[in-house]
């Protein structure tokens, strides 16, 4: 993904992309209001109509009676302007680790656009401080638990509600600070919240629907680096190339399956080769199919990439959508009362992406298995050790990071039993399904995170693999492989004798989260 491109995201009637969430998160780009008059019109119409009604019919749902199972509480006129406040207050009881600052930010922007589509009868101003908070980078402190993800992640966004308001922390310029003298520093008032605004601020899946921005842009990335790594390790380990023959997978034509193979085919210089030619390279060689996790790479990096298109379409669906409840349509003079704030659809996504990349995470265990196995790598030495034969019986080489591997796969794989089945019935049975979306979105990003760390352990021993085999002897590789392999050089040195691979592996995971290389664009 390159982000470079993307230099101001403006907020209002167009959608926005995963890549200018992401772009937002890294703080790369300028954010900003639509600025014409008829957006700003469009906002207000909302905020007024809901002003005209109150006064006309006296009850709306959530401005004049209590919140969800309690909306048969009536709220007397005299303490519809508390209300708002009580609100957020109520639901400031989140807990576990506090959401990062790329991830909040990702948040905010997911919560503006939602109120940008114009239903949820909120005042321009309170976009334009939403829209401040991300021009200033005031980050609330979200914590990441306490949600059910279908009253919206009433929870988490409680504490956007309570920092616009003045209330809470938030960081601000690396500190954690104090909203209300954050405020005091920019000289502005905090916000007092109109009746619905704190509900429209909450009632939504801005939570879920920022972290899973962010995990699909790293899965997308994770599908390229595995299919790079897929290549070394056919180089490695002297795969047959064959298997990925374009007849082969125009006979089984998955979309992202071919193009896995065609990434494959390109990186392995793989030509159409004629029947006499195939009888020829059968003779070189080590086995006429290999194992499953070189042969079915395509088979399992390929279920990922077709899924990418529904899962883009599912979250920019969503980040684009009034997720919120009840629905002000100013212009039929409308309430609409529903439950636009279930996340259902980032719920079934993220549930899916944990499974999608902890196949990754597995295939690619699964090739550092072959890698340092002498029983199956074709000649390359025990643990892809270098280490001369006088000192070789005192080095294991990777056997370590192979072990660590697995623990990681095991944790990824661990991780993906589905969050959405376990919905339980929930506030006085008001909230009887719910979606668990946001721990579905925090799920798939830690197996992201061990999918990652697999990857820097595979990607790492696929390079000294392919530099054992050249210390053999000639090894004609493709120049994108070269050229990839001479930049890591200038970081990854061969492994001659043992050293700790820590930092080594830490600084790949980091540049696999950077995205680094730029592959096959
Ligand atoms: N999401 C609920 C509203 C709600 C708000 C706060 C709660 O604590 C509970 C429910 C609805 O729109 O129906």
């Amino acid at each position: 993904m390159n982000n470079k491109s993307l230099k101001k995201v403006i907020f209002g009637t167009q959608p926005i992309t995963i890549e200018q969430v992401v772009a937002i998160a890294q703080g790369e780009v300028e954010v900003a209001l639509q600025a014409d008059q008829d957006f700003r019109a469009r906002i207000q119409r909302g905020a007024q109509f809901l002003d005209t009604l109150l006064d006309r019919e006296g009850v709306i749902y959530g401005v004049t009676t209590g919140y969800g199972d309690s909306c048969v509480v009536p709220v007397p006129l005299h303490q519809v302007e508390a209300l708002p406040k009580g609100l957020f207050t109520f639901h400031g009881c989140g807990m576990g680790k506090h959401f990062d600052a790329a991830e909040t930010r990702m948040i905010l922007a997911a919560r503006l656009q939602s109120l940008c589509f114009g239903m949820s009868g909120v005042r321009f101003e309170l976009l334009e401080r939403l829209c401040a908070f991300l021009q200033h980078d005031i980050l609330p402190l979200i914590p990441e638990e306490g949600s059910v993800g279908a009253s919206g992640d009433l929870t988490p966004l409680s504490y956007v509600a309570a920092t616009l308001s003045g209330k809470r922390q938030v960081l601000y310029q690396g500190e954690v600070c104090e909203s209300a003298q954050v405020h005091q520093q920019l000289g502005w008032q905090p916000l007092v919240l109109r009746p619905k605004e704190a509900l429209a601020l909450m009632n939504g899946t801005a939570a879920m629907t920022g972290v899973a921005c962010e995990v699909y842009s790293r899965a997308e990335y994770m599908l390229k680096l595995a299919t790079r790594i897929t290549a070394l390790n056919m180089v490695a380990l002297e795969g047959n190339v064959q298997h990925f023959d374009e007849r082969l997978f125009l006979a089984k034509p998955h979309l992202g399956q071919m193009q896995v193979a065609a990434w494959l085919r390109d990186d392995l210089d793989v030509t159409e080769t004629s029947a006499d030619q195939e009888l020829f390279c059968l003779n070189g060689l080590h086995r006429l199919q290999d194992r499953y996790s070189l042969r079915c790479a395509p088979h399992v990096l390929g279920v990922l990439a077709d899924s990418l298109g529904w899962l883009r379409t599912f979250i920019e669906t969503e980040l684009n959508s009034a997720n919120d409840n009840p629905i002000i349509d100013a212009e039929q003079e409308r309430v609409l009362h529903g439950g636009h704030f279930y996340g259902g659809h980032i719920a079934f996504a993220m549930d899916s992406l944990k499974n999608l990349v902890a196949n990754v995470a597995d295939l690619l265990d699964r090739q550092l298995a072959l890698l340092v196995d002498t029983r199956y790598n074709h000649g390359l030495p025990s643990n892809l050790s270098g280490a001369s034969k006088e000192v070789a019986m005192i080095n294991h080489g990777f056997k370590a990071v192979q072990i660590a591997a697995s623990a990681w796969t095991a944790e990824a794989l661990k991780n993906t039993m589905p969050a959405s089945v376990f919905s339980r019935s929930t506030e006085c049975h008001n909230q009887d399904k719910v979606s668990m979306g946001t721990i579905a979105a925090r799920d798939a990003r830690r197996s992201l995170e061990l999918t990652e760390q697999v990857a820097a352990a595979t990607l790492l021993a696929a390079k000294q693999g392919v530099w054992l085999r050249q210390q053999q002897g000639s090894l004609s590789i493709n120049a994108r492989l070269v050229q990839m392999l001479d930049e890591m050089s200038e970081t990854y040195q061969p492994l001659l004798e043992d050293r700790a691979l820590e930092y080594e592996l830490r600084h790949c995971v980091e540049q696999i989260k950077q995205q680094h290389w730029s592959l096959y664009a």
